[in-house]
């Protein structure tokens, strides 16, 4: 477990850009070790602009994508190819603009009607598929798992008193009643969160200042789950000046 650090950027834009410069980085570093960097997504605004400026910057060609493996720390659970889903936007931004191989790249099951439960346990099922010896939790051990916050403090689809917030012998979870829409969606339990080299949370607005400074004050994370998850290596609060106007003074 590792304490947070922060980085500050002046705008959403320097900050899109400075994530996209580390995320480009951080994969052709692994890769260099020899290995397959696995990359966790997430969903939001933020990230969306952080994913089309890997996918157009110049750097991007020093990554062979074809050996990047893709995973998701949620989704809504909607149908295939719906606009609202993470993977249809993560798809637009930047994985149909990569030479990405389609079998190294998870998505969350869509929505055909099998249920939030079943298709929470298949993922689940997957990410242990996909676990080597010396992996724990039910997950292969990621390289970058990637967060966005909202203004109640959540991440991926871990909302503030909600049960999933106790879930502690699976890594994937149906989640029924979210306070945002839409009402069902599928998540990565805290264990799973827990299994990353390195988490990055990509933050930015006024809106979110309040629940940055509480996440990276230590809350408690039942109140404020974006204090929960911390990577094995480093926990990186990558903010705008917005985000952190309320990071208690150190
Ligand atoms: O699942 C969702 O409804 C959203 O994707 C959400 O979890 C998002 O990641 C954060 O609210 C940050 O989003 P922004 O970057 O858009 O502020």
């Amino acid at each position: 477990m590792t304490s947070p650090t922060t980085l500050v950027h002046r705008d959403a834009e320097a900050l899109a850009h400075a994530v996209a410069a580390r995320l480009l980085t951080r994969l052709a570093d692994v890769q260099s070790e020899g290995r397959i960097p696995r990359l966790v997504l997430t969903g939001g605004r933020v990230a969306a602009v952080v994913y089309r400026a890997v996918a157009e910057s110049p750097a991007a060609s020093a990554i062979d994508w074809s050996r990047v493996e893709v995973w998701w720390g949620d989704e809504r659970f909607l149908p295939a190819g719906d606009p609202d889903r993470n993977e249809t936007q993560n798809r637009d931004a930047l994985l149909s603009k990569v030479a990405v191989d389609p079998a190294r790249v998870h998505p969350m099951p869509a929505d055909t009607g099998q249920g939030a439960e079943a298709a929470a346990s298949a993922y689940a099922e997957e990410l242990a598929a996909a676990m080597g010896p010396d992996d724990v939790d039910g997950v292969p051990t990621f390289d970058v798992l990637m967060l966005g916050v909202g203004p109640d403090g959540h991440m991926a689809s871990l909302f503030p008193g909600h049960e999933g917030l106790r879930v502690a012998d699976r890594a994937a979870i149906a989640v029924h009643d979210s306070p945002k829409p839409p009402p069902t969606r599928i998540s990565l339990t805290f264990p799973a969160l827990n299994r990353s080299h390195e988490v990055w949370f990509v933050v930015s607005g006024a809106d979110k200042a309040k629940a940055v400074g509480l996440a990276v004050g230590g809350a408690d994370r039942t109140e404020i789950p974006s204090a929960g998850p911390k990577g094995l290596d480093r926990t990186l609060w990558l903010l705008d000046e917005a985000a952190a106007a309320e990071i208690p003074a150190r």
